[in-house]
């Protein structure tokens, strides 16, 4: 993690700004942006296997990808949906054609459906929300409290759990309220927490004079003015 400047305090480090691309200096012309979308797309690797792509993103620490497999609901398991995913490691999946389907592909087509994806990590169907917040979001929240910008969200087809994953249910919350309790936690003993303060409702006014009204009428219109001349100012440019 990169070291935070001391004068960079009040300052939150931003993704954007860490991976934009360097200024050009000569003028742009199609060949230059032909060839600095190549570089981009170069990363993409022709196989199947996203190590490649999951590799050069993450060595420069911008973006990390986990998978959360859900376990399947009681619908699912009474019209026997079928396991089309398996775990190969903490990092990887295989993800075969459903079986019902086998009969209709020749032997080279199923085996070609065969695909590995690679994440950052993989969370199998039997991890709990308190797992699944350990192992991909502890550390993001600890960067943010450290002073760096993170950005955190879900993805994924309808019903596949992102709703489960962010807010969780009453009896086992999501990332999202273990998100704050670590957060609210963290800035307790920062908290003014002495109860002398009262609010304070300000009924105070003041008369103006006649003279004071003609006042502040020049002055409101005088403003007006000058918003009309900005505004014509803009459309004439
Ligand atoms: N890890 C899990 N453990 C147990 N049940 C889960 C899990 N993830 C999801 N579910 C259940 O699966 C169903 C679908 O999940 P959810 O509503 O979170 O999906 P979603 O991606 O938010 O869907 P949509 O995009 O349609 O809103 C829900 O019944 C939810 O309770």
């Amino acid at each position: 993690m990169e070291p935070m400047l001391d004068n960079e305090e009040f300052f939150r480090r931003s993704y954007v700004t860490s991976i934009e691309p360097p200024q050009r200096t000569g003028p742009v012309n199609v060949e230059d942006i032909k060839a600095d979308l190549s570089t981009e797309f170069s990363l993409v690797s022709p196989s199947s296997d996203t190590s490649q792509v999951r590799n050069s993103l993450e060595s420069k620490g911008h973006i990390q990808v986990c998978l959360r497999i859900r376990p399947f609901t009681a619908l699912e398991r009474e019209n026997e949906f079928q396991d089309c995913v398996s775990l190969e490691d903490s990092a990887s999946i295989i993800l075969k054609p459903p079986k019902n389907s086998l009969s209709r592909l020749s032997e080279k087509n199923a085996g070609q459906m065969i695909q590995k994806f690679t994440f950052s990590r993989v969370f199998g169907p039997e991890t709990t929300q308190e797992e699944f917040f350990e192992g991909a979001m502890r550390q993001p929240v600890q960067d943010f409290l450290d002073g760096y910008n993170r950005l955190i969200f879900t993805y994924g087809v309808t019903n596949a759990g992102k709703t489960y994953t962010f807010r969780g249910t009453e009896d086992d919350v999501g990332i999202l309220p273990r998100t704050m309790d670590m957060l609210f936690k963290s800035i307790q003993g920062k908290l003014y927490t002495a109860m002398d303060l009262k609010p304070h409702r300000c009924r105070d006014y003041i008369k103006l004079t006649k003279d004071q009204v003609r006042e502040e009428i020049a002055l409101k219109n005088s403003i007006l003015r000058l918003t009309k001349e900005v505004e014509n100012d803009f459309f004439l440019y």
